[in-house]
């Protein structure tokens, strides 16, 4: 345990800095503000700057793409949000309190984080059941005492979940035998059965058919409100579906903000983008 989570654990709130409220487990605080805020983050790799001064708020229960050219620094960005890369400088909270660039990348995740990554990873031999039980987030020390209660809560939300990402009827299947798209729905399943407050989703519908990426989109639709969700996609039709506030990055900066009508009409994003 660090120092400082030790300082948590033991209750010495007053000592501890800022960022470390969800981990004395009162959750993240969005009382008055956005559910993620970056102010003026610079990132460099020898001498290049891949975030350069990026500001960006993601406000609770909102839906947000963000598109660019190749190298524009969506995957730096979302690895200063995971603790993945330090911030050269610059300002990265979750919520009013929690001090992103002071924490682990497992003490993100248990802060309410979830990333998914482009490929899926799942436990291919298991059934698709068994990937969100093991996914599940459970007390284990409430678990062994109240066994029998629990089990058929967590039966519940398992089956809720199943419903959720359109796999009710495969629930016995192996995970390795399901398709592309259906493997993505169980990754984000298992990544739900976490309870994050925000969902950081790299290129979800790469490799998807119509009708699946349709049907992701319904589902993150159906998510935002209750979550948060930062996109990163290059499919245009996928961002159109999901009606939410697109950002344009490039060179490691916002280059426009806006609804995606709105972007694909600004000149500057045509030339390094969309025009292309
Ligand atoms: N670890 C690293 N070392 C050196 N350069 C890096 C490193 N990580 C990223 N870069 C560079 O930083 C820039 C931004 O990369 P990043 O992967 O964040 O872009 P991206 O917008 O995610 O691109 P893509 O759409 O291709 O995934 C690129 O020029 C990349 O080569």
């Amino acid at each position: 345990m660090s120092e400082l989570l030790a300082r948590a654990a033991s209750g010495d709130r007053e000592s501890a800095p800022v960022g470390y409220a969800r981990v004395l487990g009162e959750g993240v605080d969005t009382s008055h503000g956005p559910i993620l805020y970056l102010d003026d983050i610079t990132v460099s790799f020898d001498g290049f700057r891949a975030l350069n001064k990026l500001t960006l708020t993601i406000d609770v229960g909102e839906l947000r793409c963000i598109i660019g050219p190749n190298g524009a620094g969506k995957t730096t960005m979302m690895d200063v949000i995971t603790g993945k890369t330090r911030p050269d400088s610059g300002t990265a909270f979750f919520g009013q309190t929690i001090d992103l660039t002071r924490l682990s990348e497992p003490e993100i995740a248990t802060a309410g984080i979830g990333r998914k990554f482009q490929k899926p990873t799942v436990f291919e031999p298991l059934s698709v059941f068994e990937n969100l039980e093991l996914a599940m987030k459970t007390d284990k020390r409430a678990r062994h005492s109240l066994r029998a209660k629990l089990n058929s809560e967590a039966r519940d939300r398992i089956a809720e979940m199943l419903a959720r990402i359109n796999l009710f009827d495969s629930a016995a299947r192996l995970a390795g035998e399901l398709s592309h798209g259906q493997k993505q729905w169980l990754e984000i399943g298992m990544l739900l059965m976490q309870e994050p407050q925000l969902l950081l989703l790299d290129e979800p519908v790469a490799g998807m058919t119509d009708h699946e990426t349709a049907k992701t989109a319904e589902l993150f639709v159906s998510l935002a409100g209750s979550h948060s969700l930062v996109v990163v996609e290059h499919d245009m039709d996928f961002v159109e579906r999901l009606g939410g506030k697109v950002t344009v990055l490039h060179e490691g900066s916002v280059l426009a903000e806006g609804p995606l009508a709105e972007v694909q009409q600004d000149e500057r994003v045509i030339e390094v983008y969309l025009g292309r």
